[in-house]
């Protein structure tokens, strides 16, 4: 199991510091949650970590390992993958198609051994165990521009499991996504506690507060709180920043 250590990390567009010495430590396994406001900077600090983003300072260990300049291909060969927002799926391709062209792109090499015939058939199976996974493989010979939004959402999951990651990035898998939809996606991220470590940034509080094992809070770039889900919905500094805001007396 793979761990995410962040020293001190900083980016600055311009004049605007959006990532302001920031410091992480996703154990191996850990679901950790990144929250916050809109433009607090959540979504620059996982192109940071996926290597999407070169930061300013400061340091990225995977798994004991400094990736701090490491570009991004070189962090998926190494177990760290990013869903969402990052894939352009490809909509005259199906499910299954889309999933092992993302596989061959991003994870080529470990194919190359392979005789023609046999890497198709490898990068098939790759794709089809991450459909599986992501629960799409009923629809895995389906046009990706008939899928519905859910179904997007989840083909874009099996993208990201089929370069087999140790490290899960996960950028608002939710958004978008309601009712049995978003409750099976839940249930679906619940079954990979344990066997992967995920990075959460989410706006769904009840997705957040059901699955994370450690919730970090990100406020102006900066994390003001960091702990388990409950300590940190009863942080003050935290409702008065951001949960109490927007959730009251609820949150
Ligand atoms: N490439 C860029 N160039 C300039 N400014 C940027 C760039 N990317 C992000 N920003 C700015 O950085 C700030 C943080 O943006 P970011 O998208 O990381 O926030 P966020 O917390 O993910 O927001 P949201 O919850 O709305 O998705 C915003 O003010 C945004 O306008």
């Amino acid at each position: 199991m793979t761990g995410l250590t962040v020293r001190n990390l900083n980016k600055s567009f311009g004049a605007l510091k959006v990532t302001d010495d920031v410091s992480l430590e996703v154990a191996p396994g850990e679901l950790h949650a990144i929250i916050g406001p809109n433009g607090a900077g959540k979504t620059t600090l996982i192109s940071q970590l996926s290597g999407q983003l070169a930061s300013d300072s400061g340091t990225v260990n995977l798994g004991g390992r400094d990736i701090t300049r490491m570009p991004m291909p070189g962090r998926v060969r190494l177990g760290l993958a990013r869903s969402f927002q990052i894939t352009s799926v490809l909509p005259g391709f199906t499910a299954l198609e889309n999933v092992a062209l993302a596989v061959q792109a991003r994870k080529g090499s470990s194919f190359r051994f392979f005789a023609p015939v046999a890497t198709e058939a490898a990068l098939n199976d790759a794709a089809m165990r991450a459909l599986a996974e992501a629960g799409l493989d009923d629809r895995a010979h389906v046009l990706a521009r008939s899928l519905s939004h859910g179904e997007h959402r989840r083909l874009e999951l099996a993208i990201a499991l089929a370069t087999d990651p140790k490290v899960l990035l996960l950028d608002e898998p939710l958004a978008g996504v309601g009712g049995e939809d978003a409750d099976a996606f839940v249930d679906r991220l619940r079954r990979f506690k344990g066997r992967l470590t995920m990075v959460l940034i989410e706006h769904d509080m009840d997705a957040v507060f059901k699955l994370a094992d450690r919730v970090s809070v990100l406020v102006y770039g900066q994390i003001i709180a960091s702990g388990a889900p409950e300590d940190v919905r009863n942080d003050p500094a935290v409702r008065a920043a951001y949960l109490g805001d927007e959730h009251g007396e609820a949150a």
